[in-house]
């Protein structure tokens, strides 16, 4: 690509907006498309350029899920459509792998190259530039995305020369992320029925052994009572899927992923699904009679 490339990222949401960012800063030509005017707009204000019909360098697609990745991909009006002979989709959202390997079959059709790229790190993270990316594809793929993964990741893990091991790799990732935002609800409102607040265990767990990335990162909410979406609970019964089948497929059972999955599904059954991730501790609270900062 050249020095300053025009750059579409779809998906403007927690982790896209972030991207987008991170993208303009390193001076590159940014056009946010989003389903949501209200996003689109956001990021024109903070410099997205407008979208004029020409053709993207690459595309960074950040969306939800893979139905939506294939919509964005091919559907009407489908990005693939607008990129240069040669050009890169940046596939981020977290999908099955064997839906990695046929999106880049079906790009490789068009002319297309395709990086799967699943990314790990946060919405702050995503905003600074500093995201971890679990990517795999061809060489020719790495080198067309160069410019954005200079942009928008601090390590950029190369896992094999074809799309699907990038996405194995975030699936194994998901399975620890998922039991570790679910245990760590779990230990802070067990803590809750010892006398121990939210507060305490956040101070004292946070520096013990017991602690993880999810619990820093997840924990403040619950102690702050804010439940602003940086990463959903609809996330989940998503991705833990996403585990639990490549896990069934492999023969192999995960029967703690497993029971992470029943907390996100009644997170989600109670309504929840799209709070932060944090608001799983409302699952045990209600079981077990507790109140939690924010909530009645
Ligand atoms: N939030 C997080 O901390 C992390 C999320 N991920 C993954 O990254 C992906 C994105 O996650 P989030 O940013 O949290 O999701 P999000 O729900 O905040 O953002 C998704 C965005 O895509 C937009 N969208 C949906 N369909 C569209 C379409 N057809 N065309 C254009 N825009 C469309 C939505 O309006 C929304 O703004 C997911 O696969 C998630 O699992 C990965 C790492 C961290
Ligand atoms: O950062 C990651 O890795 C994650 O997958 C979570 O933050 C889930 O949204």
């Amino acid at each position: 690509m050249k020095p300053s490339n025009k750059i579409a990222v779809v998906g403007l949401g927690s982790m896209g907006y972030g991207i987008a960012v991170s993208l303009l800063r390193a001076g590159h030509t940014v056009v946010g498309l989003d389903v949501s005017e209200t996003v689109v707009e956001n990021f024109h204000a903070a410099g997205g350029a407008t979208d004029d019909g020409a053709v993207f360098d690459a595309a960074v697609v950040v969306v939800l899920n893979a139905a939506q990745t294939e919509d964005v991909l091919f559907g009407a009006d489908g990005i693939v459509s607008r990129l240069q002979p040669g050009g890169v989709v940046v596939s981020c959202a977290t999908v099955p792998p064997q839906f990695a390997v046929e999106m880049e079959a079906r790009c490789a059709a068009q002319n297309v190259l395709y990086l799967d790229a699943p990314i790990s790190g946060g919405s702050v993270k995503a905003g600074l530039g500093q995201l971890s990316i679990m990517a795999s594809g061809r060489s020719e793929a790495f080198a067309a995305a160069k410019p954005v993964l200079d942009a928008t990741a601090q390590t950029v893990f190369e896992l094999g020369a074809k799309a699907g091991p990038g996405s194995a790799m975030k699936a194994v990732n998901q399975l620890l992320a998922g039991v570790h935002i679910a245990t760590m609800a779990e230990a802070l409102t067990f803590g809750m029925t010892q006398g121990v607040t939210p507060e305490k265990f956040l101070e004292v767990i946070s520096k013990c052994a017991g602690t993880s990335w999810m619990l820093e990162n997840r924990a403040p909410h619950i102690v702050e009572g804010n439940y602003t979406p940086h990463s959903s609970v609809n996330i989940w019964p998503k991705d833990l899927g996403i585990v639990l089948d490549v896990a069934q497929a492999a023969g192999f059972e995960a029967p703690i992923a497993t029971a992470a999955l029943a907390q996100f599904d009644a997170a989600k059954h109670m309504g929840l699904g799209t709070e932060d991730d944090a608001a799983v501790a409302k699952v045990y609270a209600k079981q077990a009679g507790l109140t939690l900062k924010g909530e009645a």
